[in-house]
């Protein structure tokens, strides 16, 4: 069996260019130009392309983008009332604070401060609240993106089985919540659970969010099945003689693709989604904050 590659650099453009549709229609129609607002304390290269891909497609898609950059050195009330001082700003939709924050700053703290109606990371207890409970949340942004690319995939979702590996409150968490939105039978396994391998096979939809290289084997995986790789992993590549590392996903690609009926690879299946997700989100949260309904607006 050889699995289908899910393209998420190519589903990712589809979203972006109906971001950027919307975009023009609040500008003509509403006189209104979502705004997105990055905060990014200290230097964390892991996530350098991660902020360049981001505020190369704000501006692509015809937003406006409000960056900062604060010091490592920089202390917890500098950064709350920058948040502050961006909940106050009308020209700012949405406000992403980037993650980790540095050892001396209550990241929960942090994350509460941002207005709920313009947290588009949708980490706010108010829309993790609003996720669980089927209100009308803010949702991260990674988990969304997964979900997309599985409706895309598979259609109606209702009944299948499906696991995530990883329970984080960022990916794990909300993912779980989406899949159950959608009628999946939902299994969170983690690092305690007994025989991964078994509970990895029962499933029709694989999304691994560990944060390990390469952890979930390809045999593990049951045939036909479809697997959303979240892992960003950057190991060390001396195979390839030049000293530069290479990305791997959570899940060992080439034996899963044997088994697999589709499977995202990595880099190019959810990262872009994930920055695509975070431009609808502005959008959303900005027709959300002028009582715009977003679903007409094109
Ligand atoms: N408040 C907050 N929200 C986030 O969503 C958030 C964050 N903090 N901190 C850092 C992580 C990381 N993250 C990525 C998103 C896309 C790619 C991405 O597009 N990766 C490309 C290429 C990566 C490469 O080549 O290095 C890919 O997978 O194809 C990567 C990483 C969002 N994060
Ligand atoms: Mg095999």
């Amino acid at each position: 069996m050889s699995a289908k590659i899910i393209d998420g650099k190519a589903f990712s453009q589809t979203v972006r260019d109906a971001v950027a549709r919307d975009v023009t229609t609040l500008k003509d129609k509403h006189g209104i130009t979502p705004g997105l607002a990055v905060v990014i304390v200290g230097e964390d290269p892991a996530s350098q392309v991660y902020v360049r891909n981001k505020v190369k497609q704000t501006a692509e898609s015809g937003m406006n983008g409000f960056h900062f950059e604060m010091p490592a050195t920089a202390s917890e009330e500098d950064v709350l009332n920058k948040v502050r001082e961006l909940n106050a700003d009308d020209r700012v939709n949405g406000i992403l604070v980037q993650l980790p924050l540095p050892k001396h700053m209550d990241e929960a703290k942090v994350i509460e401060t941002i207005a709920p109606e313009k947290d588009v990371d949708g980490f706010h207890v108010i829309n993790t609240g609003l996720l669980a409970t089927g209100g009308n949340a803010m949702v991260p942004c990674t988990p969304l993106g997964c979900i997309m690319m599985l409706k895309d995939t598979l259609g109606d979702l209702s009944g299948m089985k499906a696991i995530v590996v990883g329970r984080s409150n960022i990916v794990g968490k909300p993912m779980a919540q989406l899949l159950l939105d959608e009628n999946c039978t939902v299994t969170i396994a983690h690092s305690r659970t007994k025989d991964l391998a078994a509970e990895v096979k029962a499933a029709d939809i694989v999304v691994a969010a560990v944060g390990r290289p390469e952890m979930i084997k390809g045999d593990w995986i049951k045939d036909g099945a479809t697997v959303i790789d979240v892992g960003i992993n950057r190991i060390p590549a001396p195979e390839r003689g030049d000293g530069k590392s290479r990305l791997v996903g959570d899940v060992d690609y080439e034996g899963a693709a044997q088994h697999a009926g589709a499977i995202t690879p990595v880099p190019g299946g959810v990262g872009p989604m994930t920055i695509a997700c975070l431009l609808r989100n502005t959008v959303t949260a900005t027709c959300r904050q002028n009582g715009i309904d977003c679903d007409t607006l094109q």
